[in-house]
């Protein structure tokens, strides 16, 4: 293993082979003492896609939200699942299905189409110059962030994030997009991972099995998340997990690694060199 491989596994925290009852106790015992730590914190947000990651942040968020009402003999915490569609969206029985697995406090329906063609339309009036369908993409998952933390901003809550090691090593998200929130539960985990933790849940298979997509382009619906990357998901994971990938793969992890370091970081200041 090169220098930057044990660099990049050491940054993701993932660990070779996990105990997947343990880590789903972690990463609820994890929301449980923040909430309880912050004391008006009362609900937790997240954004539902239909997709594998979403289902399991959201599961654990409501078994965590479960617990505190129970051992606080209340009902003062609820987790919000939030569907937020651009229109229709194709795939939209996969979201019906992940909320019934979750079984969420409440869940609300943000149509974001009306505030993402609003915000397409202004500023191409504004510079003249036409909002392309990748760049689109990027504010359509920035409006899920701007509803999630407004039903956050309501409700004394706290917007989860779905970022796992598998996707911040390659920073596969729009940043301040779907990679602004303020817990991320499942940091630590690869995408297998991740996996073992819905089958253990009791997770209906097709939830997890399904190719991953962001979705965010209209030019290419659906578009698998490794098709965008052009590395799989096993090859990050195993890359994650300390196997010898060979060099394509690995390559092309770490460029995207490189290339992102500015999306793991606060803003950047004067102060920092981590870019240099
Ligand atoms: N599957 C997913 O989880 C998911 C979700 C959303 C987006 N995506 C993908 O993520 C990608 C997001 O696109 P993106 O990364 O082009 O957009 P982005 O908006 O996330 O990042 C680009 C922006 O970052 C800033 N930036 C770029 N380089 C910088 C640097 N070196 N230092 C400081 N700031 C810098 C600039 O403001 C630039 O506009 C797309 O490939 C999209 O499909 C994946
Ligand atoms: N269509 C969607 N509805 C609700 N929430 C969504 C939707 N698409 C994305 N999200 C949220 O963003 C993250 C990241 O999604 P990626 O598929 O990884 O791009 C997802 O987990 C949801 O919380
Ligand atoms: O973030 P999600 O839930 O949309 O999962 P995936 O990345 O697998 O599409
Ligand atoms: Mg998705």
């Amino acid at each position: 293993m090169n220098e930057l491989q044990k660099q990049i596994i050491d940054e993701m925290e993932v660990k070779s082979t996990i105990d997947p009852k343990e880590e789903i106790r972690r990463s609820i015992d994890f929301l449980k003492t923040y909430m309880k730590k912050h004391s008006f914190l009362r609900t937790m947000v997240l954004g539902i896609s239909g997709g594998q990651d979403s289902t399991l942040a959201g599961k654990l968020a409501q078994v965590a939200i479960d617990e505190l009402n129970e051992e606080s003999g209340s009902n003062d915490y609820q987790f919000v699942a939030v569907r937020l569609p651009y229109g229709v969206q194709a795939d939209e029985d996969d979201c019906q299905d992940a909320l019934r697995f979750i079984q969420p406090s409440r869940s609300v329906t943000v149509n974001i189409k009306g505030a993402t063609d609003e915000t397409v339309s202004a500023v191409e009036e504004a510079t003249g110059e036409k909002v392309s369908d990748f760049n689109k993409g990027n504010i359509k998952a920035r409006q899920r962030m701007i509803a999630q933390y407004t039903i956050a901003g309501a409700l004394n809550g706290v917007v989860l994030g779905t970022d796992h090691s598998a996707e911040a090593v390659t920073g596969f998200y729009t940043k301040y997009g779907d990679g602004g929130a303020d817990l991320v539960p499942i940091f630590r985990l690869n995408k297998r991972q991740g996996k073992e933790l819905l089958k253990e849940l009791g997770c209906p298979e097709h939830l997890y099995l399904k190719k991953p997509t962001a979705d965010l382009e209209e030019n290419r619906p659906q578009l698998p998340d490794e098709e965008a990357l052009g590395v799989t998901y096993d090859q990050i994971d195993d890359y994650l997990e300390g196997k010898d990938v060979g060099k394509e793969a690995s390559d092309k992890i770490e460029n995207h690694f490189l290339k992102t370091k500015h999306k793991r970081h606060m803003p950047i200041t004067v102060f920092d060199d981590f870019w240099k």
